[in-house]
């Protein structure tokens, strides 16, 4: 393949190890953040991938920046951000999606934690596409001897595992916090895969999406690393420290916590069972303890394990 031009929008932790990554298997990277001196339209012009590593936050502001501008009809916008938009309930591919209806969209998740990238350690990853040719060509792109990219056709439910996992890694980081054991966290995170499966589907993706990367593979990097943030907000309130204490000292972001929010308000607007996902909420709410939150999921009533 010809060297591509890629441009990556967010230069934070993962931003930078993308950039890194593309850099190293031989492609033109040029690199934005708003702290940056290039401007947002110097960065894009040409290229032939545009990459959005943004938090969630600054996902819909920066898609109106460069709306405006025009470019080939087979400019690939590849988004790695995962998240949902408070106000629609939106996922990053579906507002790159809205705005630019006429280009491939792909979604890159995985079980990436960015430290680990960086040191070179091996890593694999999804990316997700209606348009598999463009897929095919993010692939090639970041595959390497280290980072290994698999191609799939089911882009909401890459990007869903990648996000709605962030929500069960915050109750991971409390198990693990109050020192509950193995048995739980297996219990947790099965139970938690469950409860991501019921809503991605309910929201369109396939089941076995869930049981690649992007679902099973991104709970377990998440749920079991201290290099997760998402994981660390869990175990520190565990610890006793509110939530604004956490975020305060917290390196980059946890988009968990906005997640949690969104994931609620639609749950319950669509009658899905959310009963891990209700707890992380009323403890980031501080409504309850991390104790009252383990009381209440062993509480429920019981049930035949399968129930999507
Ligand atoms: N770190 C990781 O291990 C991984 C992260 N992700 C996902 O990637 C996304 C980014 O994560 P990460 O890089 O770790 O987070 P960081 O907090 O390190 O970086 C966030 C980036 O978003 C930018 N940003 C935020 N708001 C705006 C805005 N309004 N306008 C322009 N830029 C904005 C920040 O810019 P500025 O510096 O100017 O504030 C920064 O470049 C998240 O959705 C995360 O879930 C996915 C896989 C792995
Ligand atoms: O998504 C990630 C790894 O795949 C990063 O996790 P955190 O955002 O919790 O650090």
């Amino acid at each position: 393949m010809q060297p591509k031009l890629v441009a990556v929008l967010g230069a934070g932790a993962w931003g930078s190890t993308l950039a890194n990554l593309a850099t190293a298997t031989g492609h033109t990277v040029s690199l934005w953040s708003r702290h940056l001196d290039r401007s947002l339209a110097e960065t894009v012009e040409g290229a032939d991938i545009i990459v959005s590593a943004i938090s969630m936050k600054g996902v819909r502001s920066v898609v109106e920046q460069i709306q405006s501008l025009s470019f080939a009809p087979e400019t690939i916008f590849l988004t790695a951000t995962k998240g949902l938009e408070p106000m629609t309930t939106l996922t990053p591919a579906q507002i790159w999606q809205a705005a630019f209806p006429h280009h491939p969209i792909v979604v890159l998740c995985g079980p990436n934690l960015s430290k680990e990238v960086q040191q070179g350690l091996p890593a694999a990853t999804v990316v997700a596409s209606t348009n598999i040719t463009a897929a095919e060509v993010v692939q090639t792109v970041f595959s390497s001897h280290r980072f290994r990219v698999y191609t799939n056709s089911d882009p909401i439910g890459v990007e869903l595992g990648g996000t709605i996992k962030n929500v069960i890694a915050i109750a991971a980081g409390v198990c693990d916090g109050l020192h509950l054991g193995t048995n739980a966290k297996a219990a947790l995170v099965t139970r938690g895969l469950t409860e991501i499966i019921r809503i991605g589907v309910a929201w369109g993706a396939k089941i076995e999406t869930f049981y690649g990367l992007s679902g099973l593979g991104d709970l377990l990097a998440t749920c079991n690393s201290p290099l997760s943030r998402n994981y660390q907000v869990g175990y520190q309130l565990a610890q006793g420290k509110t939530l604004a204490e956490i975020l305060e000292h917290l390196e980059g972001t946890a988009e968990g916590v906005n997640t949690t929010q969104v994931l609620i308000a639609k749950a319950h607007q669509q009658h899905i069972s959310v009963p891990i996902t209700t707890q992380v909420y009323r403890l980031l709410q501080a409504e309850i303890t991390p104790r009252q939150a383990l009381e209440e999921l062993m509480l429920r009533d019981i049930k035949p394990e399968y129930n999507f």
